[in-house]
């Protein structure tokens, strides 16, 4: 049998394991979604060993589909939903508490606390990223405040920090017994405790955030040896590539030059720039992050602008709303009327995140009459991704002084043609969908398979390539500007919700 790369995909809403070829096509899949917890309004919760379990049910069915050996996969990659936190303890492997998902605002109280009077971009300059409920740093603390005797766990060697990717690497690798504790240089930059240009924890940052090093994984590169498999669903297999899934949808996408940018839809959005080995602060409220780094060669950073809710509005429709069966559905629906009938919806569900950072926001539906029809609101549910979309990309042109000359997408959201159409319209810039959507895991195979030499270099992962769809804009300028005009309206009805 030929041989692959296999990927796991350890998303918000569900994991997947994909397997994938030396052309970068996708040869097998399975999927599982995990219980999101609400335990109270803006607390957002996953239980790591559903999701561990997920993992390993994943992995055993995408096998079983393609009747694959363990001699058959020459790696592993990961990538994951990035920040969110857990803890574990190292001798039993049990989680002290459930996961603080990325989008959970229970921090809040704590960032005015932080900022003092330098502001929210007290850490910026070291982490690229602004104080925001976001990051893992917060919710470290978080834990280790208010899990009980969690802090003198934590300070004698018990408890183990980790976003998922340590998590999973921690379990596969041995566990209790023997487990690497490690994870890479993408997911660091996402905790606010790692320093960009050292790539190490920053003593200063665990004393600002009051985080024992003991707890913190050590940090490699996204492509090379993380550890050996030995749990009995791979065993043998070496862990060679890692990266958060918004850097992965990067390297997916074979934006390797400075200056290509890609946008995930997904739970929620992320627009990524490669911005090459240069560190470029932000001045339009987006974020600096380590993109990608290969084996021993410099690190390359990217500019990051990032909403909390995207197809995670859809889902709201589906499950709180209950106004359609299932994803796809909206589509249907949004197709019935030609536009939003006058309705906007700001899915502030997190507070806003880039360019705005404003924590105090809450989600708002405006332009209410009793014209707005179920169908208006599906539209305007797409609509949301959208025009989010477009003041990532505005702040991104402006910081990067680049103009784009098109956005390639992926992710769970693209396969809606009316949502990409409305996306090209309101950027007024090409949307080009690759062939395979499934970036984010592509990419987590293209860092495992370069460190064991499956693909010789970047330039075999470009030739695998493709587009398989083109969106022009074809909006009249005056209606485009008029839309952008209520949405701007729309945001300012949405901030200072949350006292
Ligand atoms: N046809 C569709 N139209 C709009 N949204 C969709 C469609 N299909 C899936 N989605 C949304 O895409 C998201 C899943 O995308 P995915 O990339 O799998 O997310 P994640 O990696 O965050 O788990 C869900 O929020 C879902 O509601
Ligand atoms: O799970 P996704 O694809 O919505 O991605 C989540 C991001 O990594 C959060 O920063």
């Amino acid at each position: 049998m030929a041989s692959y790369v296999v990927a796991i995909d350890q998303g918000t809403s569900s994991t997947r394991c994909i397997i994938v070829n030396r052309k970068g096509e996708i040869v097998s899949v399975a999927q599982k979604e995990h219980a999101q917890i609400y335990p109270k309004p803006g607390w957002v919760e996953h239980d790591p060993t559903e999701i561990w379990r997920n993992t390993l049910e994943v992995i055993a069915k995408a096998r079983i589909k393609l009747g694959l050996t363990t001699k058959d996969v020459v790696a592993v990659g990961i990538t994951n939903q990035r920040e969110t936190t857990v803890v574990w303890n190292k001798h039993t492997g049990k989680p002290y508490h459930n996961a603080l998902v990325w989008q959970d605002v229970r921090t809040e109280d704590m960032i005015a606390e932080m900022a003092g009077d330098s502001g929210l971009d007290r850490f910026r300059a070291k982490t690229g990223l602004p104080l925001a409920t976001y990051f893992s740093g917060l919710k470290i603390r978080w834990l280790l405040d208010n899990v009980p005797g969690l802090r003198q766990e934590a300070e004698q060697g018990n408890a183990l920090f980790g976003n998922i990717d340590s998590f999973l690497i921690w379990n596969l690798t041995g566990g209790a017994k023997g487990g690497q504790h490690v994870t890479d240089v993408t997911n660091a930059s996402r905790t606010q405790l790692m320093n960009l240009e050292t790539l190490a924890w920053d003593e200063e940052l665990l004393a600002a955030f009051n985080v024992p090093a003991t707890m913190m994984p050590g940090i490699r590169p996204s492509s090379g040896l993380f550890g050996t498999i030995t749990s009995e669903v791979m065993p043998g297999v070496p862990i060679t590539g890692v990266l958060g899934d918004q850097q992965a949808a990067l390297v997916g996408q074979t934006c390797f030059e400075p200056g290509q940018a890609k946008n995930t839809y997904g739970t929620g959005c992320f627009l990524l720039m490669n911005t090459g080995t240069q560190i470029r602060p932000s001045t339009c409220g987006l974020l600096t992050t380590v993109a990608y780094q290969f084996g021993n060669e410099a690190p390359r950073y990217a500019l990051e602008g990032g909403v909390a809710i995207s197809g995670a509005l859809v889902q709201w429709l589906r499950d709180n709303l209950g106004l359609i069966k299932t994803s796809a559905d909206v589509q249907t629906l949004a197709a019935e009327v030609p536009d939003n009938g006058g309705a906007y919806i700001v899915p502030a569900f997190s507070g806003l995140y880039a360019p705005y950072w404003r924590a105090d926001a809450r989600g708002v539906i405006v332009g209410l009459t009793r014209f707005v029809t179920k169908q208006h609101i599906a539209r305007a549910v797409l609509e949301a991704t959208a025009f989010q979309t477009y003041d990532l990309l505005a702040a991104m042109q402006k910081d990067a002084a680049v103009e784009l000359v098109s956005l390639r997408v992926d992710g769970g959201m693209v396969v809606n043609d009316l949502l990409m159409q409305f996306q090209a319209d309101v950027n007024n810039v090409p949307v080009v969908r690759p062939s395979v959507t499934e970036t984010t895991a592509v990419g987590a195979a293209y860092a495992a398979g370069l460190a064991v030499g499956y693909w010789a270099s970047i330039d075999d992962l470009s030739a695998n390539w493709g587009i398989e769809a083109t969106f022009k804009p074809a909006m009249a300028a005056e209606k485009r500007s008029k839309l952008l005009h209520q949405w701007a309206k729309a945001v300012q009805r949405s901030l200072d919700w949350a006292d």
